[in-house]
């Protein structure tokens, strides 16, 4: 296998996934090659514990992408308890990350004589994770709460989805959709103002890989259909293997099958989501650049007239949190209900939570406006 093809630079977990992160390290390390750092995103084990488990008996490695599963999943950590983050943790991460809802005024405070940008996921944090990829709507109540946002600010969705599919799940035109990972950007529909330059926003920096994908996604649909619960879905420039369905004793032969045919591709790396393996190319390009991006093309390149507010529940999401944290510009804003190492200021439980913090945003920008609340 070339070296390539083992980058694994995330490993998260989801919202009630206790996850964990091995970032920059390998799935499949080679000979001589140290086995995946320690969840270092999740409290509440220690890299030393963590090691200790990639061994068996006899000290065989278990697959390090089995094991990285393992820890992403709710059953596995459930029945873990050395997995399972202890009260004095819970309250610490809570002291550091605090409820946006309850600090919304020193929020707010800090965007005075600033535009706020709003950049939302979507997946865990505009909707609920479900089974199904394909049924993971949007309730009507968060799509109004949405629409009011963008009335108010610049509004983005960026997700890991196709863009088309995530824009036929929140059927907004006035937003900019940033999807599969941020590299496929567009600006609101024609007509709609979309930035200050008055230009349209179309910008996806991985066209070349769109053929290699498409093999990709092929070879994986075939490789994986043996495995009762596998599910691949075609992200346009990338690929998701979903195993949320499938059985955990059947998680290392999918490991096995996604592997066979990932080591025919080395300008592709696999990254693990919640309950997902993550194929996408390997290029300098993810939310961060992505949010970035979209920054400028609304005229803040280096700006320090601008607040944006990003709310993600997703590892993905961590590379916009460190984008804000690097730039000290506006706020990252965690979707989860469990501690997580994450590069965000602040943390909301879950997408309900995130619909009271959209409509707090609301009621705050009329009552500024002196306009009438709805
Ligand atoms: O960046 P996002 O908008 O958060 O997209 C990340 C992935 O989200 C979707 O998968 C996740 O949600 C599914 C539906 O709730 C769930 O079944 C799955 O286990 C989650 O991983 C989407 O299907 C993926 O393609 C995205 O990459």
């Amino acid at each position: 296998m070339t070296k390539q093809n083992v980058v694994v630079p995330d490993v998260k977990s989801g919202i009630n996934d206790m996850i964990t992160v091995v970032p920059n390290a390998s799935l499949f390390p080679s000979a001589g090659q140290k086995p995946p750092a320690a969840p270092g995103g999740y409290i509440g084990i220690s890299r030393k514990k963590f090691l200790k488990k990639l061994e068996t008996g006899g000290g065989a490695k278990v697959n390090p992408w089995v094991d990285s599963m393992k820890v992403s999943s709710p059953t596995h950590a459930k029945s873990t308890p050395s997995l399972s983050p202890n009260v004095d943790q819970i309250e610490s991460w809570i002291l550091s990350h605090p409820s946006a809802l309850n600090m919304f005024e020193q929020i707010m405070a800090a965007s005075k004589g600033k535009q706020i940008v709003m950049f939302l996921d979507y997946d865990g944090t505009l909707s609920p994770i479900v089974d199904n990829p394909d049924e993971a709507f949007m309730s009507e109540s968060m799509r109004r709460a949405v629409k009011a946002v963008a009335r108010c600010f610049p509004t983005a969705i960026v997700s890991g989805r196709c863009r088309d599919k995530v824009y036929s799940f929140v059927r907004l035109a006035e937003l900019y959709y940033a999807g599969s990972h941020g590299m496929d950007i567009k600006g609101p529909a024609e007509g709609v103002i979309c930035s200050k330059v008055n230009q349209p926003v179309l910008f996806q920096p991985a066209s070349e890989f769109l053929p290699m994908i498409d093999e990709v996604y092929k070879a994986l649909v075939e490789k994986t259909r043996c495995i009762r619960g596998a599910n691949v879905e075609h992200n346009k420039f990338c690929v998701s293997v979903h195993f949320r369905c499938v059985e955990e004793k059947k998680w290392g032969a999918l490991a096995e099958q996604v592997r066979s045919v990932m080591k025919e591709y080395p300008k592709l790396r696999v990254t693990q989501g919640r309950m997902v393996l993550e194929i996408r190319p390997i290029i300098a390009w993810d939310k961060g650049r992505a949010l970035e991006f979209l920054l400028e093309s609304l005229g803040f390149a280096n700006s320090k007239d601008v607040l944006p507010v990003y709310i993600g529940d997703d590892q993905t999401d961590e590379d916009a949190f460190k984008v804000l944290r690097e730039k000290g510009l506006g706020f990252g804003i965690l979707v989860s209900k469990i501690p997580k190492k994450t590069n965000a200021s602040y943390s909301l439980q879950e997408p309900a939570e995130v619909m009271l913090f959209l409509h707090r945003l609301v009621e705050w920008e009329r009552s500024l406006r002196g306009q009438s609340r709805v």
